[in-house]
C-alpha cells in the first residue's frame, strides 16, 4: 500500500501542494487529475522520492520515502513528465544501462530486458538511437525503463501525453494489464483516460484535493447524469412543449445540427419512464434515444473552477 499523509510542498512563499492525503492499494489504478499548474508533477516527484516534501509523509508498504529512499525506490518505477532519456544512446544500450543501475546482471538482466521489450513492443527499434524515435516509441522506451526491475508501484506522469489515438490505446491497455498485481498512479489531464483505465480518481486544484472517488461516482455528480438525447423519425411541432412539460425535466436543449433534443433531469430524477409514456401516448416513432452516465469534464470544471475562484 502507498500511504500519503498531509503532503505539502512550498517553493518559497508559494504552496504548490497543500496537505494532500490519500492511500492506494495493489490492484488499483489511481488517476491523479488536475488543471495545468495544479501540483500533479510536484506530487509525483515527491511520491517517487525525487523531491523532498516540505511537510507530510509518503510511505510505501510501511517504509518512509525520505528516511528509506533507496529501499523504497527499488520497489518503484517512475516515468517522469515527457519521459526523458539519454537521447544519443541506442535503445538496447540505454535499457541495459538502466537494468545495470537497477542491479541486474547476466542471465537475469537478459531475461528481464527481453521481457520488457516484448511487453512494450519495441523489438523493432532496439538498435536505433533514442533521438531518432517517434514520440510513441520514445514513450514506450520510457515505460520499459520504468518496468525493468519489475517494481510493485508504478508512478507515471502523463504517460500518454502527445501520443496518437492508437498509441494511447496501446499504452492504456498495457497499464490495465500491469495493474492486476501492482499499484499504478498516473497523472493526467485527459479525462477520457480516467474513464478508460482508472479505478479511482483524485482531483487536485490549487494544490488541494477536491475529490477522491470512483470515476462512475464522479460522473453521477454531473448535471448530465441521466440526461437523455432524443431524435424522432419525423419532426413533431408539439414535441418541444411536451418535453418541457415532462415532470423531472430541469432544462431542455436543442442540438440543431442533429435535430435532436437534450433533456437534463432534476437531480435524483429518472426521466425515462415519463418520456417513454409520452412517446407511446403520442405514437411518435423514435429515431435514436441515448441516456448518459454523466460527463467527467463537467464535474472536473465544477470542482476545479470553484477551487481556483
Ligand atoms: N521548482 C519550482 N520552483 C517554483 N515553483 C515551482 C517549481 N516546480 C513547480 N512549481 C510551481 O508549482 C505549481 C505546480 O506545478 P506542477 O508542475 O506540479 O503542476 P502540474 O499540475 O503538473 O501542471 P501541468 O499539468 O502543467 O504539468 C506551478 O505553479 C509551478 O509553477
Amino acid at each position: 500500500m502507498i500511504d500519503i499523509q498531509q503532503l505539502t510542498k512550498r517553493f518559497g512563499g508559494f504552496t504548490a501542494v497543500d496537505n494532500v492525503t490519500f492511500t492506494v492499494e495493489p490492484g488499483e489504478v489511481l488517476g491523479f487529475l488536475g488543471p495545468n499548474g495544479a501540483g500533479k508533477s510536484t506530487t509525483m516527484k515527491m511520491l517517487s522520492g525525487f523531491l523532498e516534501p516540505s511537510s507530510g509523509s509518503v510511505r510505501l508498504f510501511g517504509r518512509d520515502i525520505v528516511r528509506d529512499r533507496i529501499a523504497v525506490q527499488q520497489q518503484l518505477g517512475y516515468l517522469p513528465e515527457g519521459a526523458p532519456a539519454y537521447e544519443d544512446m541506442r535503445v538496447d544500450a540505454y535499457l541495459k544501462f538502466i537494468a545495470e543501475m537497477r542491479g541486474l546482471r547476466g542471465d537475469a538482466l537478459r531475461k528481464q530486458l527481453q521481457h520488457v521489450v516484448d511487453l512494450v513492443d519495441i523489438g523493432e527499434v532496439l538498435t536505433q538511437r533514442i533521438q531518432t524515435l517517434s514520440k510513441g516509441f520514445k514513450r514506450r522506451v520510457g515505460l520499459a525503463q520504468t518496468l525493468i526491475h519489475d517494481p510493485q508501484v508504478l508512478i507515471l506522469d502523463e504517460p500518454t501525453d502527445g501520443l496518437d489515438p492508437n498509441q494511447k490505446q496501446q499504452v492504456r491497455q498495457l497499464i490495465t494489464n500491469l495493474s492486476t498485481d501492482k499499484i499504478v498512479i498516473i497523472s493526467t489531464h485527459i479525462l477520457e483516460e480516467v474513464s478508460a483505465v482508472c479505478s479511482r480518481a483524485v482531483i487536485i486544484a490549487g494544490g488541494k484535493v477536491v475529490a477522491d472517488s470512483q470515476p462512475q461516482e464522479l460522473e453521477r455528480r454531473s448535471r448530465y447524469h441521466g440526461a437523455i438525447t432524443l431524435r424522432l423519425q419525423q419532426p413533431q411541432p408539439q414535441l418541444e412543449a411536451a418535453l418541457t412539460a415532462l415532470p423531472g425535466v430541469a432544462a431542455l436543449e436543442t442540438v440543431q445540427t442533429e435535430q435532436s433534443y437534450l433533456l437534463l433531469p432534476e437531480r435524483g430524477t429518472t426521466l425515462y419512464p415519463a418520456l417513454h409514456a409520452l412517446l407511446q401516448q403520442q405514437g411518435w416513432a423514435v429515431d435514436s434515444l441515448h441516456m448518459e452516465r454523466g460527463r467527467l469534464d463537467d464535474v472536473f470544471q465544477q470542482l476545479t473552477q470553484q477551487e481556483v475562484a
